[in-house]
């Protein structure tokens, strides 16, 4: 671990360079490492272990639009590519990489096959911290650890192919056989993090959801919108609205403050520009505080976990959120952005 001073506190964290990918390998040299789900996070995670060097295993549903992503990604049926029960009897290390509701239905077969000094691993803390509504107890004599990257399982692969890494909390729940931090550690360099941050099951969760329904989604989206709204309804068109809203967003104006800090993108923008920006930036903030406080609140209560239960552990689950995706993609910011996506120069 090294100690790092983010902002004026300190924190400890790991990098490769406490815990080399040589090490990791030494750690899991006798484990069989078993994917549970194929969906977002689980070819991210099974992939990057396997061509770090990691014994892996894959466990996924037959007749499944995701048993056949497995097989075309290289995982073989009966060697490498298993049924959820047969694959968590051969693993030693569960990585339960479901979805979280379907992580409910399934748990009573995982449970089954958690015998005395295996590993359950998780990607969030929602099963766990959420025990009361998703029945999730593990037996006393296992590991329950979890490594979660901060981002997409999507971006996890592209990001370990370009050999950049996704950073990643860890945490342990219960430490059964004395080995769970460096069992959690070794797995969190094996699927290709970045750094590595100490957190709890529960800060995990509480954090993970505010951010996703917060600024890295939910609020974004808001935000967007309600400026393309006004633009269009003075009289803007599409491209004007959506150019001033989202292209040079992530165009132009991200990368900029993702390489080097905002004050550093508002220096590369003209003083009209930062002086608007450092006037507005107080207003905008008063008025979503209080949404972010509500929406924290209504994570730490449960009800927000409970909402997402309830909805996908429906059968067409599915069906309803394509549905709503379909809607947002056919919005008119999001089929302008389709068009102006497409009169990107390198597209030509
Ligand atoms: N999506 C991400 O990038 C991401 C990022 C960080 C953490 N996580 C966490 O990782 C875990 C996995 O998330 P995901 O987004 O990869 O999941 P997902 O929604 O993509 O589903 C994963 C797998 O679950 C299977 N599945 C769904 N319902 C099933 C059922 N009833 N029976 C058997 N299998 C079923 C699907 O076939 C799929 O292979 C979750 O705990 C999630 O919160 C996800
Ligand atoms: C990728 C995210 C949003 O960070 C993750 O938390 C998820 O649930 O998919
Ligand atoms: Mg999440
Ligand atoms: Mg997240």
């Amino acid at each position: 671990m090294a100690i790092m001073n983010f902002g004026g506190v300190d924190e400890e964290v790991v990098t490769r360079k406490e815990f080399s990918l040589e090490k990791a390998k030494q750690v899991l040299k006798e484990e069989t490492i078993a994917v549970i789900g194929y969906g977002v996070q689980g070819p991210g995670q099974a992939l990057n272990l396997k061509e770090n060097g990691f014994k892996v295993i894959v466990g996924q549903r037959k007749e499944s639009k995701t048993w056949d992503k497995a097989v075309a990604d290289g995982w073989v049926p009966g060697e490498t590519l298993f049924e959820i029960e047969e694959a968590c009897k051969r693993g030693t290390i569960i990585q339960y990489l479901l979805s979280d509701a379907a992580q409910i239905m399934l748990w009573p077969v995982v449970k089954k096959q958690l015998t005395k000094g295996k590993a359950l691993y998780f990607s969030h803390g929602f099963g766990i911290t959420y025990k009361e509504r998703t029945g999730i107890v593990p037996p006393t004599d296992v590991d329950v650890i979890l490594v979660a990257p901060k981002g997409s399982g999507t971006s996890l692969r592209k990001m370990f192919l370009e050999g950049r890494g996704l950073n990643s909390s860890f945490a342990v729940f219960q430490d059964a056989t004395g080995k769970a931090k460096e069992r959690t550690i070794a797995l969190g360099i094996g699927i290709g993090s970045g750094y590595l941050f100490e957190t709890t099951f529960q800060r995990e969760v509480y954090s993970d959801l505010t951010g996703e329904r917060g600024t890295l989604m939910g609020a974004i989206q808001g935000l967007l919108l309600a400026q393309y709204e006004t633009l269009r309804e003075n009289g803007h068109t599409p491209s004007e609205a959506f150019n001033e809203t989202v292209e040079e967003l992530t165009q132009s104006l991200m990368p900029l403050f993702a390489e080097k800090g905002m004050d550093w993108m508002y220096a590369n923008c003209s003083t009209t520009a930062q002086r608007g920006a450092l006037d507005w930036m107080t207003p905008f903030h008063d008025a979503t505080k209080p949404v972010f406080e509500k929406l924290y609140k209504e994570v730490a209560s449960g009800r927000e976990a409970q909402r997402s239960i309830d909805s996908n552990s429906q059968s067409d689950y599915r069906e309803k959120l394509n549905k709503e995706l379909k809607d947002l993609r056919e919005s008119e910011m999001w089929r302008t952005g389709s068009v102006v996506r497409q009169l990107r120069p390198e597209k030509n």
